[in-house]
């Protein structure tokens, strides 16, 4: 049976306004998957307006009454994990191991948040006299619009509706449009975890037509976006209209150095997973491949080996999916064309993959190195979000391979294999990344705060950092005693 998504707007399933649907193809076969509603403006409305009348009886409840729904909703996911593993290998083409840690991840997530139950506190400080006081509260903001990619879906919302909902904030999520239905599925396990209407509201339909009059929405208090750049840029503008807090989390160019005395072992291992983790979809995926001369050949030829072995397929018996559309297959095919029209050279990959005919028209690329990359390609400059990696070969000059690091758009994640100490730890202080993953892999951990420099975004997200971004300050002065006004210079009154 064809599957529908709906929208999720007060506690109910309901259809858009407009009657309007818009197709999800499955990324292994090409096939049309399922449609998905296309919300209109009044959609949007609606929902909004029931995050906005809800989250004043939501804020009034003890963050741990808040917490026993979480609790819940986490009961509800682990309960029927199956079936969201299998809609990310069928709605991603995310490899089974991966799906399973997906899921893991949202778990996780959710735990740490509703562990945050008693734990939000706000201080008082002491007046400029005696008999005063000022008390600071810790408060939600309102209504949260979360925005979501298509790369780790499930992780992406529950990395976002977990903070919000623990801190008092209600929710109105709008999915990529390449992932409706792992939405529409979290979101009914928010139905049955028993949520009071509105608390969380689900709006599917595309950005782009959507996108603009939801982020600048007068009862919007805060937008969390993970995205594109561009995207972070977009959303920037238009909620200057309603100065809302903004969380974004936005795309990535992470350099992968490999110096002289790396463990290449290692180094190659973790760059099997930095680069091919989701088909190299990920914000964090290594971009830029920086090895230093004495060990260039040997490390690339051990990446290259390793790489050979990949199982590139179907989702649910393979290492490495399809990428996530069409366009994205056309987006990362058209870096390796140009990058080898610039003059750089392919060691391996480069196009489709041979798969069985059911595969034939899914959207996959072969994992591809090419070296003879230099600093000034695009494929150097702009984000790949694809199995696909340039190298650069660099001399003994430490401080010039960090400037090499440093010299991007982006400052997401960033990677160094060395057993020097001292070297590590000039990183550390030097490298403008949000995170620097040393002689290991990534992801980031969820008591980790996961932020970036430059158009990587601003805040961040994960980590008790993570919580406060979606509470407020709020400062009550009070003055206890008999004449507050004694000794002051308040003009222009007079006695
Ligand atoms: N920093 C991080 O932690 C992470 C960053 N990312 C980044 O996300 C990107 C991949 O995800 P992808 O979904 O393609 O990113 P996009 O920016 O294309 O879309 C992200 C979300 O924004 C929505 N959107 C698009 N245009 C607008 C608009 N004008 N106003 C409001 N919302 C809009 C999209 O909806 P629709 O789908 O309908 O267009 C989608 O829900 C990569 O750049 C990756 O680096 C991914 C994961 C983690
Ligand atoms: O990197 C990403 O895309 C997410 O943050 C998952 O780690």
């Amino acid at each position: 049976m064809e599957k529908i998504q709906e929208l999720f707007i007060n506690g109910e399933w309901v259809k858009p306004s407009s009657e309007e649907y818009l197709n999800k193809y499955n990324p292994s076969t090409g096939e049309l998957y399922g449609k998905f509603a296309a919300a209109s403006k009044e959609d949007v409305d609606r929902a909004i307006d029931a995050a906005y009348d809800a989250q004043k009886k939501w804020e009034k409840l003890t963050s741990v009454e808040r917490s026993k729904y979480l609790y819940r909703l986490i009961d509800l996911i682990r309960q029927d994990r199956e079936s969201l593993e299998n809609l990310l290998m069928d709605e991603v083409g995310k490899p089974r191991k991966e799906a399973v840690q997906e899921v893991d991840g949202v778990l996780d997530q959710l735990q740490y948040y509703a562990e945050f139950a008693r734990k939000i506190t706000g201080d008082v400080v002491e007046g400029t006299k005696p008999e005063r006081v000022i008390f600071q509260y810790k408060v939600p903001y309102g209504v949260v619009l979360a925005i979501t990619p298509w790369n780790f879906p499930a992780a992406m919302i529950a990395r976002k509706i977990g903070p919000a909902l623990i801190t008092g904030n209600t929710v109105v999520l709008k999915p990529s449009s390449d992932t409706p239905f792992v939405a529409g599925w979290i979101v009914e396990k928010v139905r049955q975890a028993g949520f009071p209407p509105g608390t969380v509201n689900l709006i599917t339909g595309k950005g782009s037509v959507i996108g603009d009059y939801m982020t600048s929405h007068k009862k919007i208090s805060v937008i969390t976006l993970t995205g594109e750049s561009r995207t972070g840029v977009q959303v920037m503008k238009s909620a200057s209209s309603i100065m809302a807090k903004l969380i974004l989390e936005l795309g990535g160019k992470a350099p992968f150095i490999v110096w002289k005395d790396a463990d290449l072992e290692l180094a190659a291992k973790v760059l099997m997973w930095a680069k091919y983790w989701n088909a190299g979809q990920s914000c964090i995926a290594a971009e830029r491949l920086y090895v230093h001369e004495d060990v260039y050949d040997k490390f690339l030829n051990l990446f290259i080996e390793k790489t050979k072995r990949l199982k590139i397929g179907e989702p649910r018996t393979s290492d490495m999916g399809p990428l996530i559309n069409d366009q994205q297959l056309k987006k990362v095919s058209g870096f390796v064309e140009e990058a080898v029209n610039q003059g750089a050279k392919i060691l391996y990959g480069g196009g489709k993959p041979q798969l069985p005919e059911r595969y034939s028209k899914g959207f996959f690329y072969m994992p591809t190195i090419l070296t003879d990359v230099r600093q000034d390609m695009k494929i150097f400059r702009e984000e790949i979000f694809g199995p696909v990696i340039g190298a650069m070969k660099v001399g003994d000059d430490f401080d010039e391979v960090i400037e090499l690091a440093n010299d991007s758009d982006y400052g997401l994640a960033s990677y160094l294999f060395t057993k020097d100490v001292s070297l590590a730890m000039k990183a550390a202080r030097e490298i403008k990344f949000g995170e620097l993953y040393i002689n290991m892999p990534g992801p980031e951990a969820t008591q980790g705060y996961h932020t970036g420099f430059r158009m990587s975004g601003q805040a961040g997200e994960n980590s008790r950092y993570g919580v406060e971004e979606y509470v407020k300050v709020k400062n009550v002065y009070i003055d206890y005693s008999k004449d507050p006004t004694a000794g002051e210079v308040i003009p222009p009154y007079t006695d």
